[in-house]
């Protein structure tokens, strides 16, 4: 129970103690009068209302054009990227060669060598020359491997279908560029991350992710999220043989598949493990944990525009570790490992005979000769993006699967490469392409600035608002407020309020008809009367063992205003120090023996004030 001055450590809330001390030579117990609490509320005048309202309505337009720059400003950053896609080609292939690891140990020569966008192999004699989109030699981290896939992965946010391959023979390193190691994670991770992080940033969009993992393992499609019984991995997975279906709109669903939200990087990065547990995979001799399927790791990614925008419009991101080419008789390959290469090398020969297809705009695109491409046709077609990279190892043994996968690669790319490109026509789309990198990272710079200002802007209003909540409080509302809470208390509310029956320490005191008398014309009078009543009320039923939550923002105001020392600096103390929801108890029926109780130190000395207060009338 709270008696004592020394037990209220609020600066504030003793000042105003000792000031009514020193200005009351009446105080009981060393407790100021009622009149002294309650002189300090106040109603907020008509006039200071109106500003309040045209300050609101004032930042509510400032906050209004900050949300419309910041949207052309995304436009234009949207309408650059696409730009580059266009100049670059919407399908873009990267080769990264895997570096020499302790098990790689006979590093007699190296075949393969490599520029920034050329890779050079020699191989018997002769030697040939593959050029590529960006190649990342065997030191370059996964860092700077995920900094070039970036504005692919911002196309998704903006929009577009995404797909990003990891393509190449067993063992080169496709699981290590997508899933990575706890010290060195890959783009799957990295690229679940930046979504949230980007898309917070947007501003004038809202988006809400989905995720689903599957993998298509010997022509069949596995739903890797699916829940087992006991949930371990080695446990069958429940579905299996999915059907895929297109939808009247186009768009392919793989039915049943378990498809959940993710709300942040922690829970997406929750169910990419447990997936990641789930994938078939085994032994050859080439690779110890070698992947047995291709693993299908989906985003789908909800954007809701402004209130202009009623629609929302839904892209997906795929990233996918293909299951690695290989020639069987070399990985030691039999039985059901043999079965699963030849899967393997099947679909992905569908794949190549897509992508060659699209690049060429084929009017016909053999979607349906596997599982893997039914599954992308959606998100390989006009206006998607597809990354595709291919890994090599640099190693004398490898260099026939290697070049294997370069044509594959070639193949890809086939209709640039098959153009002469001038080197005046190469340069003049470098320079268009620097010109609108610059165009996007000046448009960035604006909307860090516009975020700033829309933040300070966020900030004045929840403030003004809060502060117009508290000047339209009217006392006789937080009454009936109070009154009709909880169902229980009415009656003996009630019955405490008849007429004939008021308690006797409701009865104007001396004091209070003095006051009354000389502020009666006051509004202050009857907005602290309002105070005292919510009070009183707040007692009877805390008297009848109910809780009063103080969440309520209109209690909150109105033991703010009573607070008339320093109202704003107090708001804020209040609102950022006060628990939610603070209940005061009733210990027991007799309101002479009635105990309080709050953590909150300035909201225990005035309830301490009305407590003294109340008993000292009796
Ligand atoms: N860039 C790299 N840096 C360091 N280690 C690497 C790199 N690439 C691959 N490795 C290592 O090489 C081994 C094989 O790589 P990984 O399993 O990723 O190959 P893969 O292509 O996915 O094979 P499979 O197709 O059989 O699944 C792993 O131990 C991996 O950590």
């Amino acid at each position: 129970m709270l008696t004592s001055t020394e037990e209220m450590p609020s600066e504030n809330a003793s000042e105003v103690l000792k000031s009514s001390l020193e200005s009351s030579p009446d105080s009981i117990d060393g407790y100021p009068p009622v009149s002294t609490v309650y002189t300090d509320v106040g109603v907020v005048p008509e006039q200071e209302k109106k500003e309040l309202q045209h300050l609101i309505s004032n930042l509510e337009r400032e906050m209004e054009q900050l949300r419309l720059k910041q949207k052309m400003l995304n436009e234009k950053r949207r309408e650059a990227l696409s730009k580059i896609f266009d100049i670059k080609g919407s399908i873009r292939v990267f080769c990264r060669i895997r570096p020499f690891v302790l098990a790689d140990n006979r590093r007699i020569s190296e075949p393969v060598s490599a520029g920034s966008e050329r890779v050079r192999v020699k191989f018997g004699g002769t030697r040939k020359d593959f050029e590529f989109d960006k190649v990342f030699t065997q030191e370059v981290s996964q860092e700077s491997v995920f900094v070039e896939i970036e504005p692919i992965l911002r196309s998704a946010i903006d929009g577009h279908n995404v797909c990003v391959f990891a393509y190449g023979q067993t063992g080169t390193g496709k699981t290590f560029t997508m899933d990575g190691t706890n010290e060195h994670p890959g783009i799957i991770p990295r690229a679940l991350e930046q979504l949230f992080h980007k898309s917070s940033l947007h501003g004038s969009s809202s988006f809400t992710f989905s995720m689903s993992m599957l993998e298509v393992y010997m022509g069949n499609v596995r739903d890797l999220l699916a829940p087992r019984p006991n949930g371990r991995a080695y446990e069958p997975i429940t579905k299996c043989n999915l059907n895929i279906q297109t939808d009247p709109k186009g768009l392919i669903e793989i039915e049943g598949l378990t498809e959940v939200q993710i709300s942040d990087y922690a829970k997406a990065k929750w169910w990419y493990n447990k997936g990641r547990r789930f994938r078939s995979t085994s032994w050859t001799n080439v690779n110890e944990a070698s992947s047995r399927s291709h693993c299908l790791t989906r985003i789908n990614i909800f954007r809701r525009g402004d209130a202009m925008e009623r629609k929302s419009q839904l892209s997906r991101l795929w990233m996918v570790d293909l299951g690695g080419s290989e020639r069987l008789l070399k990985t030691g390959a039999k039985g059901l490992t043999l079965d699963e290469g030849r899967a393997i090398n099947l679909s992905l020969s569908a794949l190549a005979d897509v992508i060659a297809a699209l690049k060429r705009k084929r009017c016909h695109v053999p979607y349906r000769n596997s599982k893997l491409t039914q599954i992308l046709k959606d998100s390989l077609g006009d206006g998607s993006k597809v990354l595709m990279l291919v890994h090599i190892r640099p190693s004398e043994e490898d260099v026939c699967e290697t070049i294997c996968s370069l044509n594959f690669a070639k193949r890809a790319r086939a209709i640039e490469s098959s153009k002469e490109i001038t080197t005046d026509l190469k340069k003049q789309k470098e320079k268009k392409i620097t010109e609108l990198e610059e165009e996007i990272k000046e448009a960035e710079i604006q909307l860090q600035n516009i975020r700033d200002q829309i933040q300070n802007v966020e900030f004045k209003l929840s403030e003004s608002k809060n502060d117009e909540i508290e000047a339209s409080i009217s006392p006789k509302d937080d009454v009936k407020e109070i009154i009709e809470t909880p169902k229980a208390s009415k009656k003996s509310i009630k019955r405490n309020f008849s007429s004939s029956s008021v308690p006797r320490f409701m009865n104007p005191t001396v004091a209070s008809r003095q006051r009354q008398s000389t502020a009666g014309q006051d509004s202050i009078g009857g907005r602290s009367k309002g105070l005292r009543s919510v009070v009183a009320l707040s007692s009877m039923q805390l008297s009848c063992s109910q809780s009063l939550s103080y969440s309520d923002i209109r209690i909150k105001a109105l033991l703010r205003s009573s607070n008339g020392k320093s109202r704003h600096a107090e708001a804020n103390t209040v609102l950022t120090e006060m628990p939610k929801c603070i209940e005061l108890e009733s210990k027991t029926l007799n309101p002479q023996s009635k105990m309080v109780t709050s953590s909150d130190p300035n909201l225990r000395v005035k309830l301490c004030h009305h407590r003294r207060r109340m008993s000292n009338l009796i």
